[in-house]
């Protein structure tokens, strides 16, 4: 039996806190991640670095009392505390830092009507590429998009949306995002240098995470794209337990490692009742600008035949070709201008709409 996020929860109101209270009163679970094979992870999240150093009992008695817990195989905790305020106001709106408390279940974001998140499970299967062509082909079909790359540890939106400027804030608090190509957007890209690493743990990605779904002034859209970093971590988490997703496109190549992965990503989105909106198949074909020939480098066809095996919606094959890579890197998508591949994409972002999902 899979272990339940609430029989977790339970377990840790009955460890107790040295001054009174449990840790899910005084609210100090942060990440709680449940893999399919049973291993539980969290944060506790300690008001400042004396009490989280006192907490070390806590720690453990938290581990042994989540172990216990039917369909859990390993339990791991890790403490974390606030850090110390900063002095005086920032010269710029700063992003990165602990999350803030959320009351009540996952929240709706004030005048945007959906949100729909792209994924994949492997990394490099074009997940970056098809969220902005999307974002993009959405606004050219008369949509209000937003798109936020979440991709925090390898943003890749400023370069292929061609937006590398700074965005403003007036008062230190709310970001103004940026616009392009009928698209607005933001990116923690953004706010780095192009070659700045960034070098954070779970806690920090969800306070960015936070500060770029509810600090930015997105105005009103129709959809707003989430381009997530690959694979099942905290910012996939983060995003579908604290706000209510219209739900996950997912992202692969037909070769089968990448479909693999993407099923890992399918089963994680079915664990956080997410629904799955469809499957799309990148770098399904290639035709030789020269002789014409169609050759299927990464396979064919795989992802449709996955998507009709755990029955869901398949919403398109996009070609591999050199002007969607070139298009990329330029700051324009290719989905901005005509051909094989911006066809491609007005006709997903019209089965969106058609469906409501755009
Ligand atoms: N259909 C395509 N045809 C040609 N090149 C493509 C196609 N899709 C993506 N690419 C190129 O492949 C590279 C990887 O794509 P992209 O960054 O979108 O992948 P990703 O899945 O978002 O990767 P990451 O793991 O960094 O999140 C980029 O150089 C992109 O231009």
């Amino acid at each position: 039996m899979a272990a339940r996020r609430e029989d977790i929860l339970e377990a840790l109101k009955g460890v107790a806190l040295p001054g009174g209270g449990d840790l899910v009163s005084a609210d100090m679970v942060r990440a709680l991640g449940v893999e399919p094979s049973g291993a539980v992870r969290f944060v506790i999240e300690a008001p400042n670095a004396d009490m989280a150093r006192s907490l070390e009992g806590v720690r453990v008695a938290a581990e042994g009392a989540v172990s216990q817990v039917a369909g859990v195989t390993s339990a791991a905790a890790v403490l974390t505390a606030h850090g110390p305020a900063e002095k005086g106001p920032p010269p710029q709106m700063k992003v990165g830092r602990h999350p803030t408390p959320q009351q009540g279940g996952p929240a709706r974001l004030e005048g945007i009507d959906r949100i729909v998140a792209v994924a994949s499970g492997k990394g490099g299967v074009g997940k970056s590429t098809v969220a902005s062509n999307l974002a993009v082909a959405l606004a050219r079909e008369g949509r209000r998009v937003g798109l936020l790359d979440a991709d925090i540890y390898g943003p890749s939106q400023p370069r292929m949306m061609g937006t590398t400027k700074r965005p403003s804030s007036e008062d230190g608090e709310r970001i103004d995002p940026l616009h392009a190509h009928g698209v607005t957007l933001m990116s923690i890209g953004n706010m780095m240098k192009e070659d700045e690493a960034l070098v954070w743990r779970g806690p920090m990605l969800m306070g960015a995470l936070q500060q770029l779904m509810t600090q930015v002034n997105w105005g009103r859209l129709d959809i707003l794209v989430v381009d997530l970093p690959p694979g099942t971590g905290d910012v996939q988490l983060t995003l579908c337990q604290r706000y209510q997703l219209t739900g996950a496109i997912v992202v692969s190549t037909p070769q089968d490692v990448a479909l693999l992965d993407a099923r890992r990503a399918i089963d994680m989105f079915g664990k956080l009742k997410t629904p799955v909106l469809g499957l799309i198949e990148n770098m399904s074909t290639y035709v030789c600008p020269q002789c014409g020939h169609e050759a299927h480098l990464f396979g064919h066809g795989g992802v449709e035949a996955e998507a009709r095996k755990i029955d869901v919606p398949f919403l398109g094959a996009l070609p591999l070709e050199l002007e969607t890579r070139l298009a990329g890197d330029s700051g324009t998508p290719v989905a901005a201008g005509s051909g094989k591949a911006a066809n491609a994409y007005a006709e997903l972002a019209r089965r969106l709409i058609g469906g409501g999902m755009g």
